[in-house]
């Protein structure tokens, strides 16, 4: 005979039946949705994608995050400037006294600025904008590897976003920089699918989150910066890979590459070099056997900047030995995407686009041909079945 309940806990019960079929619901509508997952170092340019999809497919921003971009937009700027001020306290680039004095504020002292009333912030971030040291840094030093990306955008920008009635555009949003922390979602309807698109902090402290999420992926959208070939970040102990290793069993491999590694540099890693690395341990895990792997060559934009000034043999030497090793974009981008393909299985298919993330209707297009691939794929596997 079952024990009578009264009725808090008949009611409690009921609510918890009604929670589990609720999740059941939803996880059974999960299912049936595309699990599409963004991959990636950090500042490879993932979340950007994400905001695109969210321009095409969703409603864009809405007003809290319109405000907020105005402090986080100002603070990429700040933090830009403060990038620049030390690298020109610490070069030949002739200075005053009084330039010397806001470069350094900027340099050592951002956070302050950062802290301060609107007012005095807009007059610093105006003070310096016009200084003759900028303008001599951003024509010969424009493109160096401490800069971050989105200056080139917000720079010639400044006059219209530091004033008080500053309100960020879509472009703005987009070019805005903030690092993700944790996982984040979005779905959306696409032509006749939803789509789950999942990004996640690219930093190395947020990878051992990832594998999490690797169960059910319909397609792995691996995110590469091709600008980062003449950045580095420093070496970490040797853990990076610690959620490989102890939850999917796969041998944590030095990889060997006989296309092309960057020169070394002792105690820094090549960001691209990270990227190759990262990409060849996520294609090897067995979570994702099944998945569909497209590459996103991205920044392109910016890779033909920096090979106006910067030869591409310098920081690849393998690159000496390409079949064209004339600095061109498209020579150094094939390069660069032989890298990624360097060691796979003939019968593993990857899908390699050149982008510009920045761009809506570039990712529009790009993310229009993955899906072509995924759906008709999708059609093959059903038909097999
Ligand atoms: N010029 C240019 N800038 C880009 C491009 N793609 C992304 N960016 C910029 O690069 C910066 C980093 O982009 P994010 O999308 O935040 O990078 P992420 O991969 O999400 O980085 P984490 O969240 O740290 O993993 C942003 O300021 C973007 O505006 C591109 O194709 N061209
Ligand atoms: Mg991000």
């Amino acid at each position: 005979m079952g024990i009578a309940l009264c009725k808090p806990e008949r009611d409690a019960a009921a609510k918890n039946r009604q929670i589990e079929t609720q999740i059941r619901i939803e996880n059974q509508a999960n299912k049936r949705k595309i699990k599409m997952l963004l991959l990636g170092i950090s500042d490879s340019g993932k979340s950007t994608i994400v905001k695109q999809m969210r321009v095409n497919y969703c409603n864009g921003f809405n007003e809290t995050e319109v405000v907020n971009a105005i402090f986080l937009i100002r603070n990429n700027i700040i933090d830009a400037f403060k990038h620049i001020s030390l690298l020109i306290l610490d070069s030949h680039i002739i200075k005053s006294d009084t330039e010397k004095v806001l470069l350094k504020l900027f340099a050592f002292e951002s956070q302050k600025i950062e802290m301060m009333q609107e007012v005095d912030e807009l007059r610093l971030i105006n003070s310096i904008r016009v200084l003759e040291c900028i303008s001599v840094f951003f024509e010969h030093y424009s493109y160096h590897p401490m800069i971050p990306d989105n200056i080139h955008y917000f720079f010639p920008h400044l006059e219209r976003i530091a004033v008080s009635e500053y309100m960020p555009t879509v472009e703005d949003l987009i070019h805005m920089r903030q690092t993700t922390l944790g996982v984040h979602e979005i779905s959306f309807d696409y032509q006749t699918q939803t789509i789950r698109l999942i990004d996640v902090g690219g930093q190395k402290t947020e990878r051992r989150k990832w594998i999490h999420f690797f169960e059910g992926v319909t397609a792995v959208m691996f995110v590469c910066s091709l600008s980062s070939f003449n950045q580095a970040t420093e070496q970490e102990p040797n853990n990076a890979f610690a959620w490989e290793t102890s939850l999917n069993k796969v041998q944590n491999k030095i990889l060997v590459r006989s296309t092309g590694k960057a020169k070394q540099r002792p105690g820094m890693v090549n960001r691209l070099d990270e990227s190759v690395d990262l990409f060849t341990s996520i294609r090897e895990n067995n979570f994702l056997k099944s998945s569909n792997f497209m590459l996103f060559l991205n920044k392109i934009d910016l890779l033909g900047k920096k090979l106006e000034t910067i030869q591409f043999v310098n920081h690849f030497p393998a690159y000496e030995q390409w079949i064209t090793n004339d600095n061109s974009v498209q020579s150094v981008a094939e390069f660069i995407e032989s890298m990624f393909r360097e060691g796979l299985d003939a019968d593993q298919k990857i899908y390699a686009h050149l982008t510009q993330a920045t761009i809506t209707t570039n990712i529009e297009y790009t993310f229009g041909l993955c899906c072509d691939v995924i759906f008709n794929k999708n059609i093959e596997t059903l038909s097999l079945e």
